[in-house]
């Protein structure tokens, strides 16, 4: 991969995780975009206007929610797509997406080989891992029913975020590879914000970027 890496965080202390772990690469840039797809599509673009030609990858890092039975608290996931989730209508019949409605996508597909390499780097180094999509929404789940919800209507959802789908969007106008790395520090379910292990979170993304300076160099 030729390049600079644009690494798009949603808060200040995900910059600082990411920043540690990438010990100066000077190839890296990360930015803060804010909580939010919105945010996260605006700032992104906004990084890349007008020198869209310098980068080689886009990256989406930050902590996330896992679903049960896919991502455990601590663990990386590293997205095989990002899903707009709740982008759609309420019908008589359920939830139906951009998609079915006729609008184009609410799926952007990771690059495959840079997701991959990643998995198989952070699985060398012992670093709980694992591949599937990642949800974006723009409101946090907090009941069992919703992660139920979610999880049927993506089958194979591992971890739910807020701001992939954002960056990702950006990403693909501009035609630059995209991939997303999230660091569990919550289940999916039922609110509990007290038992959000944000710190060990941290910890993981912060180890999880060290491996993301080797897959881009191999
Ligand atoms: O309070 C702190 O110290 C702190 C440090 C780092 C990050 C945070 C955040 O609250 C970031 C919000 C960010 O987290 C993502 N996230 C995490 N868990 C979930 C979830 O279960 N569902 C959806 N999003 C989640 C999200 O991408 C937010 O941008 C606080």
């Amino acid at each position: 991969m030729s390049g600079k890496i644009l690494i798009m965080t949603a808060v200040e202390a995900e910059k600082e995780a990411v920043l540690r772990g990438l010990r100066g690469n000077p190839l890296c840039e990360v930015q803060a975009a804010g909580v939010g797809p919105a945010a996260a599509a605006a700032s992104t673009a906004l990084a890349l206007a007008g020198k869209a030609g310098d980068y080689g990858l886009v990256v989406s890092a930050g902590i996330a929610g896992g679903f049960a039975g896919a991502a455990p608290v601590g663990s990386i996931v590293v997205a095989s797509e990002a899903v707009a989730a709740d982008l759609g209508a309420e019908t008589p019949e359920g939830f139906a997406g951009v998609d079915k409605l006729g609008f184009g996508t609410n799926r952007l597909k990771a690059d495959a080989r840079i997701a991959s390499r990643l998995l198989e780097a952070l699985g060398d180094a012992g670093i709980p891992a694992s591949l599937g999509p990642v949800l974006t929404l723009s409101t946090v789940t907090g009941s069992a029913a919703t992660a139920d919800a979610l999880a049927a209507r993506v089958p194979g959802a591992a971890a739910e975020a807020m701001e992939g789908y954002g960056v990702a969007e950006a990403a693909s106008r501009f035609g630059i590879p995209f991939i997303e790395i999230r660091a569990i520090s919550n289940a999916v379910g039922p609110r509990d914000r007290a038992a959000w292990r944000i710190g060990d979170a941290l910890a993981a993304l912060e180890a999880a970027s060290t491996y993301l300076t080797e897959v881009i160099s191999s």
